[in-house]
């Protein structure tokens, strides 16, 4: 089965009402080459979920942050699952380098979460990537294996799962991996379903790749075999996001 390309915009703690409004118009106005050929889905904070969600394109999806690691309650500041859930949120952002770093989620909290959101209907893209100090040390694909493992561990299908493979030292500074990079990486967590989960589930799970992705560097990624699409931030925020999703022209013609 064809994986089908994926382009998830992450726009982070970033955002008034009005840029939002600006923003999501910008995406209604894009030209999609090959609109059957990608799956797009834009990730705006919490407060701004129904506003997107009530003006965005019908084609493109919404996804959360975050979200609490089980049902609601007394989780002061948390955001459960079932509340997602009930606003017609179909998907959330998991594990992102930004709450396992800044806000000390370990492997075992991300793929508690992962199975939670999952067990109640929601989608989920799956965060996994080295910091530099990792890479430096030849550890990367340790790192990203033991995050991935934290999550197979804990959940038993992955239809509705993307995996992101965000390298720390490429979010937000400009510095993209290579093609040659990504593509390695890639590969390895492929592998790695495949000897631990699957054949089926190592064939058809989307590997997405986050991290500096620009309208400029992203058809050399998406011509990686092992590229599924992209996590993109600051350039979500930008109108060069509807190239970055025109980027599945390149699987699409492959
Ligand atoms: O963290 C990212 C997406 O989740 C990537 O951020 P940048 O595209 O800004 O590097």
């Amino acid at each position: 089965m064809a994986r089908k390309f994926f382009v998830g915009g992450n726009w982070k703690c970033n955002g008034t009402s009005e840029e939002v409004k600006k923003i999501v118009g910008t995406l209604n106005d894009g030209k999609i080459e090959s609109p059957e050929a990608v799956e797009v889905v834009v990730s705006p904070p919490f407060v701004f979920l129904p506003l997107v969600k009530s003006v965005l394109r019908p084609d493109f999806h919404v996804a959360a942050q975050n979200c609490w690691v089980k049902k609601g309650g007394a989780f002061t500041g948390e955001v459960s699952a079932e509340m997602l859930v009930n606003l017609g949120i179909p998907w959330v952002i998991l594990g992102h380098s930004e709450r396992r770093l800044l806000l000390s989620e370990s492997n075992e909290f991300v793929g508690d979460k992962v199975a939670y959101a999952l067990s109640k209907g929601l989608k989920v893209i799956a965060c996994v990537g080295e910091t530099l100090e990792q890479r430096e040390s030849g550890s990367t694909f340790e790192v990203v294996a033991a995050q991935t493992k934290a999550i197979a561990e804990r959940i038993s299908d992955w239809t509705n799962v993307v995996l992101a493979y965000e390298p720390v030292w490429a979010i937000g500074t400009g510095k993209v991996a290579t093609p040659a990079q990504a593509q390695e990486v890639h590969s390895e967590l492929r592998k790695w379903l495949q000897i631990n989960v699957s054949v089926e589930v190592a064939e058809s799970t989307r590997i997405i790749y986050g991290g500096s992705v620009t309208g400029s560097n992203c058809k050399e990624l998406a011509a990686q075999p092992d590229v599924d699409g992209f996590l993109v931030g600051g350039a979500s925020l930008k109108p060069e996001f509807v190239d970055i999703i025109n980027a599945a022209t390149v699987k699409a013609s492959a």
